[in-house]
């Protein structure tokens, strides 16, 4: 899987923590994956927990993120996770600064800029146009704006607050065009999506509705049915 090379658009599920992320549970929602992205050709990317990257990697061949990485050399630490370790276990990037584990600034930019040099893809989160827009100046692989009030509900950033999508995608046309927008929070269906898209995102992060769904293929197959 090489990086920086993922077609758009791109739907990248954070398993987070959830209990149906855990063991066998990863290898559901990634063999679930596996599945949709064969049969519609949309690329489905994949942050699992730090012991599935390798498994995941392995077995299914998908894109696969790391929820996180400390901006931290290889060295004298404990208990941190320097980049090159989630590298070597198969992952082709990292979330960054999710809402649910922000990082200062320069600690941002530090991840971006060792992401970058690995030859790894970074998406950097965002809760607003404002911040968007200092995000984008530093150069990440995707910006994936979500407004941290609809993480986890049922209703969709598309449904709720399409002005944060149109906003973000204008102010990082302006000021760093190469990079792509990612949108998220409460996504659930194809129409999320196709919504998302049409305002001109180049895909989505989402976690729960795939996550806790009794049937994750069925609501990936959704989620990709009108792209
Ligand atoms: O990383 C994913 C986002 O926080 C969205 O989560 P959600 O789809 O459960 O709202």
């Amino acid at each position: 899987m090489k990086p920086n090379s993922l077609n758009t658009p791109l739907v990248l599920v954070n398993l987070k923590c959830y209990t149906e992320s855990i063991g066998n549970g990863a290898h559901r929602i990634a063999r679930a994956a596996r599945e949709v992205t064969d049969e519609s050709g949309v690329t489905i990317g994949l942050a699992p927990l730090y012991p599935d990257i390798h498994p995941i990697n392995h077995h299914y061949d998908i894109p696969v993120f790391a929820q996180h990485v400390d901006p931290v050399e290889p060295g004298a630490h404990t208990g941190r996770m320097p980049l090159l370790a989630v590298k070597s276990a198969g992952a082709i990037g990292s979330l960054v600064n999710h809402s649910e584990y922000r990082l200062n600034i320069a600690d941002i930019e530090k991840n971006v800029t060792a992401l970058r040099d690995a030859g790894m893809l970074s998406c950097v989160c965002s809760n607003n146009i404002a911040t968007t827009a200092a995000l984008s100046a530093l150069g990440p692989d995707y910006v994936a704006i979500e407004p941290p009030e609809l993480i986890g509900g049922k209703i969709s950033v598309s449904e709720a607050n399409p002005g944060i999508i149109t906003g973000s995608v204008d102010i990082v046309k302006k000021i760093n065009p190469a990079v792509k927008v990612l949108t998220g929070a409460g996504i659930h269906s194809g129409k999320c999506v196709k919504t998302a898209i049409d305002l001109g995102t180049d895909g989505v992060l989402l976690a729960s509705s795939v996550v806790k769904a009794e049937d994750p293929a069925a609501v990936l197959r959704d989620l990709v049915s009108l792209l």
